[in-house]
């Protein structure tokens, strides 16, 4: 069922002619340049402001008390905004998922210093949040990613075990699958936020479920 998610998926974006496919063994990553339009980022950097709170991890994770583990300032968007709902059409045509299997478009901003250390987007199942998570849809299958604005050093998206790192270019959308092609959670996946060095990183993350999230 992941499989065949990561799959169709996959095969879709390869078929568009704006997707770029990322080469590297064993993860596949695509990206879209000017996926979300200079007015969109601005505006959606607007709404980040406006309602940003301190970023959390998954509660009871191994990870939930490392303080600094994850420095940045995350925002829920209004999924029914008429910018946001327009976002994820667009997402969901891009990716051929269904709107339920995604999560709320999440906007995070990183300030000077802050960051998001190396992490996996899907879910241990070994975790004492799993139970919750397995009911809201289950394990993240797609990462989408946009980067709003161009912070003026730092904040690269690095994929800490693949080696490569991916710059901030606005309105990039940055796509990959979570889980290997056999459809389990892929190890080569782990990346993190790295620290902005001057000036403030903004993007979006939205993932995507196995299942309806809600
Ligand atoms: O800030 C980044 O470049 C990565 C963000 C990230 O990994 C996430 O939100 O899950
Ligand atoms: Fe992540």
């Amino acid at each position: 069922m992941l499989a065949q998610t990561g799959r169709a998926v996959a095969d879709r974006l390869r078929e568009n002619p704006a997707v770029i496919a990322i080469p590297h063994d064993g993860i596949e990553m695509f990206v879209v340049p000017d996926f979300i339009s200079p007015a969109e980022c601005a505006a959606l950097i607007e709404k980040i402001d406006a309602v940003c709170q301190p970023s959390t991890l998954l509660s009871g994770g191994t990870l939930a008390d490392d303080v600094g583990f994850r420095t940045s300032h995350s925002a829920n968007l209004d999924r029914f905004d008429p910018l946001v709902e327009a976002i994820d059409t667009r997402i969901l045509a891009l990716t051929g998922l269904r709107e339920r299997q995604g999560e709320t478009i999440q906007g995070q901003r990183y300030r000077q210093g802050q960051l998001f250390k190396p992490h996996y987007d899907w879910f241990g199942t070994d975790q004492p949040y799993w139970p919750k998570e397995a009911a809201a849809g289950g394990q993240r299958s797609w990462t989408t990613m946009a980067y709003l604005n161009r912070p003026q050093a730092g904040g690269a998206t690095r994929f800490t075990s693949a080696g490569f790192q991916v710059e901030p270019l606005p309105g990039l959308l940055l796509l990959w699958n979570n889980m290997t092609v056999d459809g389990l959670p892929n190890p080569a996946v782990m990346h993190e936020g790295s620290p902005v060095e001057a000036g403030t990183k903004y993007i979006f993350t939205k993932w995507f479920r196995r299942g309806d999230w809600y």
